[in-house]
């Protein structure tokens, strides 16, 4: 296998969590022995920054936000980058199909927070991925290939060093239907091809292309040996100890 670029291995904790639960499993994570080279990312609620900033040690973790909006001011319930920055914080998802499908974020307004903070200088968790009715008509590279053209066609090639795409195909998503390792290289492979020819070879050959969608540590072992999976994007099993496996299977 060629070599691939450093995994990025990323809990999102959607809006779950009691504190009582979450000391608990950071105590999991600051135990694990990760000792290949892979970048580990939590993604709490708002509410629990205070919490894992307090509490998780282990130096392979990275905290990050769910989401943010560009300003600051009077945005009553939101969170800015600047509040991010504010906190140390350098990590932000993105685009997450629960944000597009719940709060109305368009691919026009996923990449134009993701040009703002690229902009900010944090790194970024960018979601794509295709319905079920749209993979079965057919549209699931035109979906994917529309809402990354989306996102650079607003930040510059340079940018790109800041910018992990995760591909999630909602059907996948909390379903336990994940994806087939044959699917989800295919769906990879296109992503990787499409930035090689309109963003730049190397940008796309250093690319961390994460996959989403029902991994668990029975399955993450298949999908990362896919040439072109660089890493998970996990929310079920990141709330369980199994999320210190699948890092694990990110060492090859
Ligand atoms: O952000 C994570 C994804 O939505 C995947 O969630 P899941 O692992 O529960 O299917």
């Amino acid at each position: 296998m060629a070599s691939k670029p450093q995994p990025v291995v990323a809990a999102n904790w959607k809006c779950n969590g009691t504190v009582a639960a979450l000391t608990e499993l950071l105590a999991v994570f600051n135990d694990a022995k990760v000792d290949h080279d892979v970048q580990c990312v939590v993604a709490p609620a708002f509410v629990h920054f205070g919490l894992v900033q307090a509490q998780l040690k282990n130096t392979k973790f990275a905290i990050s936000a769910q989401n943010c909006i560009a300003k600051s001011g009077a945005f009553t319930g939101e969170v800015s980058i600047a509040l991010l920055k504010d906190l140390g914080l350098k990590w932000v998802i993105l685009g997450h199909s629960e944000r597009r499908q719940y709060y109305g974020e368009t691919n026009d307004v996923v990449a134009s927070k993701v040009h703002a903070c690229v902009g900010a200088g944090l790194i970024v968790i960018a979601c794509i991925g295709e319905t079920l009715k749209e993979r079965e008509d057919g549209r699931t590279a035109a979906v994917v290939i529309g809402q990354l053209a989306a996102i650079a066609k607003t930040i510059r090639v340079n940018d790109w060093e800041q910018v992990v795409v995760a591909y999630e195909p909602v059907w996948a998503i909390g379903t336990g239907k994940v994806a087939t390792p044959e699917q989800a290289q295919e769906v990879h492979h296109i992503i990787r091809q499409w930035m090689a020819s309109n963003v730049g070879a190397e940008v796309a050959s250093k690319l961390r292309i994460l996959y989403g969608g029902s991994v668990t540590a029975a399955n993450a072992d298949t999908l990362y040996r896919c040439a072109d999976i660089n890493g998970f994007l996990v929310g079920g099993a990141s709330l369980k100890p199994e999320f210190t496996k699948i890092i694990a299977a990110t060492k090859v």
